[in-house]
């Protein structure tokens, strides 16, 4: 396992105009669980062919332990890959297959076998050992793709790339969560590229959120969820996503476009740019006296939840409709008040106190 740091890094692939990864500075620490997140086209596959070594970034450096490993190939880098689509031999066995990656590099044949068993249990795949992988479905294969990338403990990193894309939908929530438990008894370095939120925050224990090249935000699943560090990370992480208002903030008051003024947990100093009232629908509540008055678009029900669709001053918002409140004709809003967050032209702004 090793730690990954990345220096001034960036990319811009010839003939494009401007960069697919902008400039960067990033550490992935011994043993951590990284998720790459972000829509397509965002830089998610450009920085992780950066990592495997089957790209040349156009600046900065790329260190394993200390190492400078920009101008290696893939093949002295000791990275285990795992692609969105299987990768196996369908004339050999599961257990073949599974046995390859350590047979390549000399493991002795017992450790090997108990290494494979142990991988193809926690993968769900004991009792398929001695089937030919020819004669197994899709998720099979690529349950074996994702068994050959875990199989070896002396890898400086595991990088998959949407691995789960193949996969039934019923049996995703599955191997999401064998990959984690995985995670806990190989504990390498593993990178996770998806553009699934779900995926990636079962997955990490941090998070990297992209967006149009840049790296927007590193944190845990609870920090993208409570602190997102842009409206970016707002929107995109959460279901649905984080609430914007125009506003315009004086000190310890969010004033909206109409006059009305909000409390703030924090103190704030003059923000220049767009200014923005950030809170998640979990946080906003309908009521029927006190708060924000609003108009009621739509009642969502989400089985466990219901989301109401409203409108403040013109603006939509979602908020949390309270288990057995009937609709109210004239639905007003309340706001966990330490849940306000301000955004400047998109970037969370520090208040104080
Ligand atoms: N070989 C290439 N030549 C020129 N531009 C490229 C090349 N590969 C990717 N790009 C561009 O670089 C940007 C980032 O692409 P990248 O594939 O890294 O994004 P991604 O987040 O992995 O998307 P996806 O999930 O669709 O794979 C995009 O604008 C893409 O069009």
């Amino acid at each position: 396992m090793a730690r990954i740091a990345f220096e001034a890094l960036a990319h811009a692939y010839p003939g494009a105009a401007g960069h697919a990864l902008k400039p960067m500075d990033m550490v992935w620490e011994h043993a951590g669980a990284y998720a790459l997140l972000g829509p397509s086209g965002c830089g998610k596959t450009t920085l992780l062919n950066i990592v495997s070594g089957l790209l040349h970034p156009s600046e900065g450096r790329v260190l394993f332990d200390g190492r400078d490993v920009t101008g290696l190939p893939t093949e002295r880098r000791n990275v285990a890959q795992v692609f969105q689509f299987p990768v196996v031999y369908d004339t050999m066995t599961v257990r073949e297959n599974l046995a390859f990656p350590l047979r390549n590099r000399g493991v002795p044949a017992a450790a090997a076998r108990a290494r494979v068993e142990h991988v193809a249990g926690l993968l769900g795949l004991a009792a398929r050992l001695d089937r030919r992988a020819r004669n197994l479905g899709a998720d099979e294969k690529q349950k074996i793709s994702l068994g050959r990338g875990l199989v070896r403990d002396d890898v400086a990193a595991i990088l998959f790339d949407e691995p789960l894309t193949v996969i039934d939908p019923h049996l995703k929530w599955e191997l999401r969560a064998r990959l984690k438990e995985l995670h806990r008894q190989v504990p390498t370095t593993m990178i996770y590229v998806t553009h699934d939120q779900t995926e990636a925050l079962t997955f990490a224990d941090r998070v990297v959120v992209m967006s149009e090249g840049e790296v927007v935000q590193v944190g845990s699943p609870e920090a993208l969820f409570e602190h997102p560090a842009h409206s970016f990370v707002g929107h995109f992480i959460g279901s649905p996503g984080m609430n914007f208002l125009s506003c315009a903030v004086e000190g310890r008051e969010a004033v909206l476009p109409s006059g009305q003024r909000l409390a703030l947990p924090r103190a704030y100093p003059p923000l220049r740019g767009k200014v923005e009232l950030g809170i998640r629908p979990e946080f906003a509540t309908v009521v029927r006296e006190g708060g924000l008055p609003a108009r009621l678009r739509r009642v969502e029900d989400l089985g466990r939840r219901r989301i109401a669709r409203l409108e403040v001053e013109g603006m939509p918002l979602a908020a949390t409709l309270p288990e057995g409140m009937p609709v109210p004709a004239e639905p007003r809003l309340a706001f966990d008040a330490v849940r306000l967050h301000v955004y400047a032209d998109g970037w969370l702004a520090e208040g104080e106190g």
